[in-house]
């Protein structure tokens, strides 16, 4: 041993060097096992959280994820928070086996990505655009004054806020944002472990311009660590802004998505709202009868028609949709069903349509023979081309934009000697819990799906020219999920069906499209 030995137990003095060494391996033991303890905390607080939304949820799961807030916080704990305890759980090096077995499910082609937390964000800013619902009652778990869900936590807003301000909406983040520290604060006392949080509120709040909370955080930073370098930089920087600005408490820039010209779109979000109506004297006239169009078989059962619009003309045909016709459209679109895209020539995927839709060819089903051939009883019109259904389908926060369904200038759309789009006929093939409306904006009509009814209009005047005043759109829904069939045929094929004016009627676009 010679040199080598330490002699420590001749040595109090060695020996407490080492009592010391042992002390310090002790506090890396004690901290190492704080640690370990607030992991444990962590994990058993989130495992009750889960727990706690399932047990509520056991009865009836559809019915509990189908409210915005369920379903957002549902995807959110699986994109986000089931991938930080993944990766705390590898981290601590225990628990390899639940780690792999997490693994195997995040990894997994069914699992939700990025793309589906930004979506279901996205959908709660143009519910809260469109309806003009209260931020704070939604995270209190209110939607249009009726209670859905759980509170959100703090976290929850903070993602939403996170995620909209990615896509560019900044104008929706701020309050998110707000409504996060404020629940943060309600929650939590400053210190420590609050720097790291009260660090990311600021550097959203400074890149949003939101410059008052963002200082409102630096400063509770500095109270807990005094000398927080960012913390101070970024006070320092706005209380120099501020000596020479005035400062805004709003976001100092607006931006939303590129498709909304703020006119036309905040009168369509005024319709959806039924906030912009048609006049008693305008909707007078409007009445239901029971039609058969001379057709001998519909004697018998007539259809319930309820006129919606005289000009141009809107009709709902009540009760024309078997449920194993849905059931069997529905199966049918299920292989191909993605998400919808805009556009008729170069069709892309666009948030105007946040939908998911696929064509079903119904002259493929012989047991679809008689919806087909009430179709062609309800329009009045030549079904020959028609050959397939266009199966779409919303979910919470979906809509389509205003849109047209003639094809506008381009005369390279499929089937061009068809001549356009002269009708829609629409199903509704799904009760819709709030929201989902088809919203005729320059018409103020608003009409809200009944499962199994067909709605038919003209996009087309009797000349041909392309009607503008049918413009139309889906208005997002709000609770539940929309499902709706779609049909559109020809104009050239009906040349015998529809009374062709020769007089070019298209000037009542400009006279009627006012608002
Ligand atoms: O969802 C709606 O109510 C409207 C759908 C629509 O306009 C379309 O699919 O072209
Ligand atoms: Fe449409």
């Amino acid at each position: 041993m010679g040199s080598c030995q330490k002699d420590y137990f001749s040595s109090i003095k060695s020996l407490e060097k080492l009592y010391h060494t042992e002390e310090t391996l002790l506090k890396h033991a004690k901290d190492y096992s704080i640690f370990l303890k607030a992991q444990i905390d962590k994990f058993r607080k989130f495992i009750e959280v889960i727990q706690d939304a399932h047990s509520k949820a056991d009865e009836n799961p559809s019915a509990f994820i189908g409210n915005p807030i369920d379903s957002f916080s549902l995807i959110k704990r699986l994109v986000e928070d089931w991938r930080i305890t993944k990766s705390q759980v590898e981290n601590s090096n225990i628990f390899e086996e639940i780690s792999s077995r997490i693994d195997s499910i995040i990894s997994s082609e069914e699992y939700p990505t990025e793309d589906e937390l930004t979506g279901s964000a996205e959908g709660f800013s143009r519910l809260r655009d469109v309806y003009n619902l209260d931020i704070s009652e939604m995270a209190s778990g209110f939607i249009s004054g009726i209670k859905m869900a759980d509170s959100m936590s703090w976290s929850d807003c903070f993602y939403v806020g996170k995620k909209l301000y990615e896509m560019g909406d900044y104008n929706n983040t701020q309050p998110w944002i707000r409504e996060a520290l404020d629940k943060f604060t309600k929650n939590h006392n400053d210190d420590q472990d609050s720097v790291e949080i009260l660090e990311s509120f600021t550097n959203i709040t400074v890149a949003i311009n939101d410059l008052d909370t963002a200082l409102n955080t630096s400063e509770r930073i500095l109270k807990i660590q005094p000398n927080h370098k960012s913390a101070k930089f970024t006070k320092d920087t706005i209380e120099k802004l501020s000596s020479i600005f005035v400062r805004k408490s709003n976001p100092g820039f607006y931006v939303r998505n590129s498709y909304i010209s703020v006119r036309d779109y905040k009168h369509y979000e005024a319709v959806c709202r039924d906030e912009i109506t048609r006049s008693p004297s305008e909707i007078r006239d409007l009445h239901c009868k029971y039609e058969s169009y001379r057709v001998p078989f519909l004697k018998i059962a007539p259809f319930k028609l309820e006129i919606i619009n005289f000009d141009p003309l809107i009709l709902m045909f009540h009760g024309v949709l078997y449920n194993s016709e849905t059931l069997l459209l529905k199966a049918r679109s299920l292989p191909t069903i993605g998400r919808s895209k805009v556009g008729i020539v170069k069709s892309e995927i666009s948030n105007e349509r946040t939908s998911h839709s696929s064509y079903v060819n119904i002259r493929d089903e012989p047991s679809l023979k008689n919806f087909v051939q009430r179709i062609e009883d309800m329009t009045q019109l030549n079904i020959d081309d028609f050959n397939s259904v266009q199966v779409a389908n919303y979910g919470i926060g979906g809509h389509y934009a205003p849109h047209h369904d003639h094809f506008g200038k381009s005369d390279s759309y499929p089937q061009y000697h068809l001549g356009d789009r002269i009708s829609t006929s629409m199903f509704y093939a799904s009760e819709v819990d709030l929201g989902g409306s088809t919203a005729f904006p320059l018409l103020k009509v608003n009409v809200k799906p009944v499962k199994g009814s067909l709605l038919f209009w003209y996009n087309l005047y009797s000349s041909g020219e392309q009607d503008n005043r049918a413009m139309h759109a889906g208005c997002p829904v709000t609770k539940g999920s929309k499902w709706i069939f779609n049909v559109w045929l020809r104009f050239k094929p009906q040349f015998q069906k529809r009374k062709c004016d020769i007089e070019d009627d298209s000037w009542k676009s400009i006279r009627n499209t006012k608002h």
